[in-house]
């Protein structure tokens, strides 16, 4: 097995403060990793790095077998698939839903050429229904509900074939039957040994679907704990990270956590 991501003493200073701080950590391929973590706590700082839209400040990141700073990022990113807020906020409200997926494949937003690739045209169709939204494909982007568009989203993500997908916050602002079935699709996604390196960016342990493997618990710019999801996911290593006594369980491939004590007592 190659090594996907290594990064060594990852430091992102803004101000005076480590936003990142010392961050070792260690991606293999075919792993499908979880960074939990509070507000706040740098995931999203990180991900940029990993995404190759930002150097560390000190300390060494390689990143599919390149090293950041020594390394064309325009030449990276095609083999990162990336899906965020700030990304989808790009996206032409008026874009068909097949065009929002298929302009991936040449990186942009917006159809500006009329002759794609049939390739591509079967890629972005296949996407569209492993995600269960290829009943979609001829509306307006800016009509779909917000689980829609995250599935959209994650297709697009999808289309240059990449070898490691980065996913921030996935499941934010969807409701209770958005997120399941956003759970659902990423667990399958997890599950397809043919699938690339997973990273998932969340706050909450109930948005960790069936199948991923390893959690990079963050804490204030800090790694708190790394590895296996079931040695981190303790409720003494989520206790120290959110900084409130927690009790964690898990069951049926998912994971909930919750107070250890009512608030107010
Ligand atoms: N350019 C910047 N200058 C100064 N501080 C910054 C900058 N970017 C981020 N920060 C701060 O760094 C910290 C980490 O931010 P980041 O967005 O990476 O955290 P996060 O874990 O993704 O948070 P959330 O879960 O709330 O999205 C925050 O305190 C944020 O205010």
């Amino acid at each position: 097995m190659s090594s996907v991501l290594d990064l060594k003493g990852v430091t992102v200073r803004r101000g005076r403060k480590n936003i990142v701080d010392k961050v070792d950590w260690h991606v293999e391929e075919g792993e499908r990793w979880v960074v939990l973590g509070p507000n706040g706590a740098g995931k999203t700082t990180l991900l940029q790095i990993l995404a190759a839209r930002m150097h560390p400040t000190s300390g060494t990141a390689d990143v599919l077998g390149e090293r950041l700073g020594r390394t064309d990022m325009f030449e990276l990113r095609p083999r990162i698939g990336f899906s965020s807020a700030a990304l989808a906020d790009k996206i032409p409200p008026h874009e068909v839903v097949r065009d929002v997926v298929l302009t991936a494949a040449y990186g942009v937003t917006g159809r500006w050429r009329e002759d794609y690739e049939e390739f591509d045209e079967r890629r972005a169709a296949d996407l569209l229904a492993a995600f269960d939204v290829a009943q979609l494909a001829d509306r307006e982007y800016g009509t779909l509900s917000e689980g829609e568009r995250k599935r959209v989203q994650i297709a697009r993500a999808l289309m240059t074939d990449p070898e490691m997908l980065l996913l921030d916050e996935p499941a934010a602002g969807l409701d209770l039957s958005g997120r399941e079935e956003l759970v659902g699709a990423l667990a399958e996604l997890a599950g397809d040994p043919a699938s690339p390196v997973l990273i998932l960016v969340t706050h909450h342990v109930e948005e960790i679907p069936p199948g991923f493997t390893h959690l990079l618990l963050l804490a204030d710019g800090r790694v708190r704990a790394a590895g296996p999801i079931e040695d981190v996911l303790t409720a003494d290593n989520l206790s120290e990270a959110f900084g409130l006594p927690l009790l964690v369980a898990h069951g049926g491939g998912r994971w909930l956590a919750r107070a250890a004590r009512p608030a107010g007592r």
